[in-house]
């Protein structure tokens, strides 16, 4: 029907975001909460608890269900009618778990409609009350470990689409183990954060995503299966403990586009919805974030939000220790690529701060002024009519890739040889334009074997904070070169829309022959406007300074390789 409803949530690090649309794509509400502002007595900060003496970074479970029930309580407030909802999907954090209790279960099949939903889970409903994060670090021991026992990073990313990285959740689980042994075995069953969220949709608990599941350095992609052996070593080396493990993690759902079930009666009762309300696998917001346009080979994504990444749809499986590969949340035999800097904003709002610090900006409507005026002010690598060329390297938070602590460096290269810079770099202006070029050559060194033989993309869309600057998208633009040119999405949150998207595809989606639906790609593309979704806001490729910063990038390997051992 035309006025049928989806909606598409994100439960992220700093906030819980829905997007609601109907049948013919269109937003019709958005909401969310914010957990350092709308839940203040959990006392986060951007979200999450942060152990800076053991690099830990960690978020309370009870936070995020409090925050979906002021969610949905803004959403009726907003008038949204619940009744008319026909479908749910979502987005989660990627990699963080959540513990449930032997007796989360029950908590969940017998939820009271006249109770909010936290109080009736939190605390029994969980074995440990803190869900690890992202952004944590803690992990290196077990990192080495895992690489060490499989035979190292190459054949760790063969199996599971990435080496370990401190964030994903079999290191993770293999901590909690450690840290907190008793919780451990309290724990009759682990979540990651995506089908944390669908459990609680469902009043059970639910499958893990096939996409999201390849974040946690346990799944085998390439046979679909948990990789037994990783498994055993994550559990403690025994055969029952791997058995154990295996039934904590449950089944991975293979269809992205499955009805799991229809909407718990709570919600029924308490909000009006619709007994015929189907949910369907939440993902990781990531993957999700690839679903909002309708991707053609050889398009990327870059996400410009806290963190940076970039997102490639591709059918070849390729694996590599400097990026990730995920199963495709939609299309079976379709991958995602995946990098994922920790230093996207901060650095760049650093930088901008230094800036505005010794010129002020013109404009005191727009923060960026000074900065994209010193950007844009540039010629390509600040480089000199001697042929002096500038390289920066800007990361006050330590990196993901490459694996570097933080710190600034700033070099010049003169096409033969490299050496970091005396006094020949105008600090902080000449960071401007320094930095915008050094997180795309860092991205164009490690996406380039995921595209084309020549490594050119043939779109690049923007989408979050970041993609509202010109200066930003400019610089993208001139170093990545895609042939067709930078969009932006105009709807800025990319992974609640793609998620509302997959709602609707999941109940829509025709049967073309016996068993096989039509594809996400096929559905989504019939129905999609691009005039009003995106915006043209760079021409992308120019001749000749793409070619520049092609000729700059082994120089740029090298520096990041000098910053990394320093
Ligand atoms: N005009 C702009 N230029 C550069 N960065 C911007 C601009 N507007 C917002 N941002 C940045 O976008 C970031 C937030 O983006 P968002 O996509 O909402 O992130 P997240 O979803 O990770 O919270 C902020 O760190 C902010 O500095
Ligand atoms: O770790 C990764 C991806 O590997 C991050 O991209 C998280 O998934 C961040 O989630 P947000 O809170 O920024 O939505």
């Amino acid at each position: 029907m035309s006025d049928d409803l989806f909606l598409g949530f994100d439960l992220s690090t700093q906030q819980i975001k829905v997007i609601a649309i109907n049948s013919k794509l269109e937003p019709v509400l958005q909401a969310y909460v914010e957990f350092d502002v709308d839940t203040p007595e959990y006392k986060t900060h951007k979200g999450v608890y942060t152990n800076t003496e053991l690099n830990e970074v960690f978020a309370p479970v009870a936070m995020w269900i409090k925050a979906f029930d002021i969610l949905l309580g803004k959403m009726q407030a907003a008038g949204l009618n619940f009744a008319k909802v026909r479908g749910i999907s979502g987005a989660g954090q990627q990699h963080g778990s959540v513990f449930w209790s032997a007796q989360a279960e029950r908590l969940l099949a017998s939820l009271n409609p006249d109770m909010p939903l936290e109080p009736q889970l939190s605390p029994k409903a969980f074995s440990h009350d803190m869900s690890p994060n992202w952004q944590d670090h803690s992990t290196a021991e077990e990192c080495d470990y895992l690489e060490q026992k499989v035979g190292g990073a190459e054949i760790l990313a063969q199996i599971t689409g990435s080496k370990t990285h401190h964030r994903f959740t079999g290191p993770q689980i293999m901590r909690v183990r450690h840290r907190h042994p008793s919780r451990y075995q309290d724990t009759a069953r682990i979540s990651l954060v995506s089908s944390f969220f669908a459990s609680l949709l469902l009043g059970a608990i639910a499958p893990l995503d096939v996409s999201d599941v390849c974040g946690m350095n346990l799944w085998d992609i390439p046979n679909e299966k948990f990789d037994e052996e990783i498994i055993q070593l994550v559990a403690g080396g025994a055969e029952d403990e791997k058995n154990d493990l295996l039934h904590k993690l449950g089944k991975v759902e293979p269809d992205g586009g499955k009805i799991l079930g229809l909407i718990n009666d709570y919600y029924i009762k308490r909000y009006g919805f619709s007994k015929d309300c189907a949910i369907t696998p939440i993902t990781g917001d990531n993957p999700a974030t690839i679903l909002a346009l309708p991707l053609r080979p050889l398009d990327v994504i870059v996400s410009l939000g806290t963190s940076t990444t970039l997102l490639v749809s591709t059918p070849v499986y390729k694996t590599s220790p400097s990026y990730h590969m995920f199963s495709h949340p939609t299309s079976k035999g379709l991958y995602m690529g995946m990098l994922c800097y920790c230093n996207g904003s901060l650095a760049r709002e650093k930088v901008r701060d230094e800036i505005n610090a010794v010129k002020p900006s013109s404009d005191a409507s727009d923060v960026w002024a000074s900065f994209n005026e010193a950007a844009l002010s540039l010629p390509p690598l600040g480089a000199t009519a001697e042929g002096q060329k500038k390289l920066g390297i800007y990361f006050p938070l330590p990196e993901i890739v490459p694996d570097c602590k933080a710190g600034t460096w700033r070099f010049i290269s003169d096409g033969i040889a490299l050496r970091e810079a005396r006094n020949e770099w105008n600090v902080p202006l000449a960071d401007a334009r320094a930095i915008l070029e050094s997180q795309n050559l860092s991205m164009r060194l490690r996406a380039g074997p995921l595209l084309s033989s020549t490594g050119q993309p043939r779109r690049v869309y923007v989408v979050g904070g970041g993609s509202r600057n010109p200066a930003i998208c400019q610089v993208t633009g001139e170093v990545l070169g895609p042939t067709e040119g930078v969009y932006r999405l105009e709807l800025s949150n990319a992974c609640a829309l793609g998620s509302a998207y997959k709602a609707l595809w999941a109940v829509q989606r025709k049967v073309i022959r016996e068993g096989a639906y039509e594809s996400f790609e096929d559905f989504l593309s019939e129905r999609w406007d691009e005039k009003t979704m995106i915006n043209n806001v760079d021409e992308g490729y120019r001749r000749g300074v793409w070619e520049k910063y092609g000729a700059a990038l082994a120089a740029f390997d090298e520096a990041e390789k000098f910053a990394a051992n320093s």
